[in-house]
């Protein structure tokens, strides 16, 4: 197996205040605010080793920031979805032509399948998905049929409480899952389930070397994660946070491509 480190990104765009809120309140967002954190989040991925690589930005989407809901990615195929939200469907064109560039074997999502990317978490060869509001059986289906035949044994969890399954949990390295327990519906659907004291502390992007990056707005969090061993890099991405979003939801992380 190939390890690579690249993070396909996308520029958010000026009409991000325009984006989808869907269980939170809507609060008004400083566009310029948020091409800086944006840029300072890009900085953070790069200094810790990763490559960045951008999609062409889809201006006209507000929420094509939130690139990881384009695809699912297992070893070097991708999975372009079919977001549940249709004012997303656009976004996913120039997110499949950056990674078919990289290299990626692309598969597509077809209708009636819904599915995106942040309600998909891989924990080694094991695939959780979150069947909620975005992504629907006919999704969860086509996942199976894409990953399964890779090797991928995917499980599929309820998420009620909140827009995706990684928005309301993540795993640390050692595969334990964590989350903040008032918007996790099953936690006894992972075999080991840690709490964490805030929301946004639920939402690590694992950068390697135990190396956790995570909102900056989860300062109890990201202590509990340090006496765990782990290197919490904290990035202040709230203007993202206004939008629904989280760390995770900002890059696609690929590890096994063939390069
Ligand atoms: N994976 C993610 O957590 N994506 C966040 C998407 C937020 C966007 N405003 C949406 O509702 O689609």
């Amino acid at each position: 197996m190939t390890t690579s480190r690249i993070a396909l990104v996308r520029r958010p765009s000026p009409r991000l205040a325009e984006g989808l809120v869907t269980h939170i309140d809507r609060k008004p967002v400083d566009a310029a605010l948020a091409l800086r954190q944006w840029e300072a989040y890009v900085a953070a991925l790069k200094t810790h080793g990763w490559e960045t690589v951008e999609a062409d930005p889809v201006d006209a989407c507000p929420d094509g920031v939130f690139v990881e809901d384009t695809m699912v990615v297992h070893r070097n195929v991708a999975l372009v979805s079919r977001p549940g939200a249709e004012s997303r469907r656009p976004e996913t064109a120039a997110a499949e032509a950056a990674v078919t560039a990289l290299g990626c074997s692309v598969n597509r999502v077809r209708e009636p399948g819904t599915l995106e990317g942040g309600d998909v978490l891989k924990i080694g060869d094991t695939v959780y998905v979150g069947r909620g509001g975005r992504t629907n059986g006919e999704g969860v289906r086509q996942l199976r049929a894409a990953f399964e035949p890779l090797g991928a044994r995917v499980v599929a969890v309820p998420v009620s409480k909140v827009l995706h399954l990684k928005s309301a949990v993540t795993a640390l390295p050692d595969g334990t899952v964590i989350g903040y327990p008032p918007l996790v519906d099953d936690p006894a659907a992972f075999p080991r389930f840690l709490p964490v004291p805030e929301e946004s502390g639920a939402h690590v992007v694992l950068l390697g070397g135990g190396r956790l990056l995570m909102a900056a707005s989860a300062p109890r969090s990201a202590a509990l994660f340090a006496d765990l061993g782990y290197t919490p890099v904290p990035v202040d991405i709230g203007e993202f946070e206004k939008m629904e979003g989280c760390v995770t939801c900002l890059s696609v992380r690929l590890r096994e491509l063939y390069v």
